[in-house]
C-alpha cells in the first residue's frame, strides 16, 4: 500500500476563538486540508477547550472540510456519538482513556466515523497490537497533550518510523498522522519519517499570512518525499 496524500491539519487551539468561523474559513481558503478539533477535559489532560456544540456551529456555518476531532478526554464512549451527530468526519482517542479500545473504535466506526487512536510520547507502538487492521488512523503525540505551543519531541521520529513499517506491513489505507511542534522547518524530516497528516496550531494561527506557511509545510514535505 502506497503512502496516503499530504494532508495539513491546522489545530484550531491557536485559533482566535472569538472569530473562529472566519479563522477557520480562512486557513481553509489558504490551501489547508482539514480542521483539527482538539478537545481537553481538564481530567484525561489539564486544560479544557471546546466540545460537539462548537463542532456543529462550524458546520451550520459552512465548514464542508472534514472535521478531525482529537479527544483528550476520559472517558471517551459517551463523546463519541455527540461528535458524529456534531458533524465531525474523523475521531480519535487515546487507549489508556478507553477501557476497552477496541469496543470503542467500533463505536466511532458505527457512526460513520473514520476511527483514529492516539499514541502519546511515552505510550509504547505495542498498543497497536490486535487493533491496527482496524484503524483508518494512527495519531503520533509529538509533545505531551494539553497544550500548543510546545517543542518537538526529537524521539518522535524513530517512532513515527517504527510506526509507519507496521502500516506498510499491514498493506492497509491508514493514516499516519502527527501533532505537537510540527512547523515549516522540521516538517520535512517529519515526513520523512513517515507522517502524511501533520497537525500544525502555532505554526499557523497568528501568522500574518496563513497562505505562506501552509504552502511553505506542503513545498517542504514534496521536496522531502523526493530527496
Ligand atoms: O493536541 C494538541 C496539544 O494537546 C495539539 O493539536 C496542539 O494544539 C498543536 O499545537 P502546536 O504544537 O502545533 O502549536
Amino acid at each position: 500500500m502506497s503512502r496516503q496524500s499530504t494532508v495539513i491539519a491546522p489545530s484550531i487551539l491557536s485559533a482566535d476563538f472569538a472569530r473562529l468561523g472566519e479563522e477557520v474559513d480562512k486557513v481553509l481558503g489558504a490551501g489547508a486540508d482539514w480542521v483539527h478539533f482538539d478537545v481537553m477535559d481538564n481530567h484525561y489532560v489539564p486544560n479544557l477547550t471546546i466540545g460537539p456544540l462548537v463542532c456543529e456551529a462550524l458546520r451550520k456555518h459552512g465548514v464542508s472540510a472534514p472535521i478531525d476531532v482529537h479527544l483528550m478526554v476520559e472517558p471517551v464512549d459517551a463523546l463519541i456519538p455527540m461528535f458524529a451527530d456534531a458533524g465531525a468526519s474523523h475521531v480519535s482517542f487515546h487507549p489508556e482513556a478507553s477501557r476497552h479500545v477496541h469496543r470503542s473504535v467500533q463505536l466511532i466506526k458505527s457512526k460513520g466515523c473514520q476511527a483514529g487512536l492516539v499514541l502519546n510520547p511515552a505510550t509504547p507502538v505495542d498498543v497497536l497490537d490486535w487493533v491496527l487492521e482496524d484503524l483508518d488512523y494512527v495519531l503520533l503525540m509529538s509533545v505531551n497533550p494539553g497544550f500548543g505551543g510546545q517543542a518537538f519531541i526529537p524521539s518522535t521520529l524513530a517512532k513515527l518510523r517504527a510506526v509507519r513499517e507496521r502500516i506498510d506491513a499491514s498493506g492497509r489505507a491508514i493514516r499516519l498522522e502527527i501533532d505537537g511542534g510540527v512547523k515549516p522547518g522540521n516538517i520535512g524530516e517529519i515526513a520523512e519519517a513517515g507522517a502524511d497528516t501533520f497537525v500544525a496550531g502555532s505554526a499557523i494561527f497568528g501568522r500574518p499570512d496563513y497562505r505562506a506557511v501552509v504552502e511553505s509545510m506542503k513545498r517542504a514535505v514534496a521536496a522531502a518525499l523526493v530527496a
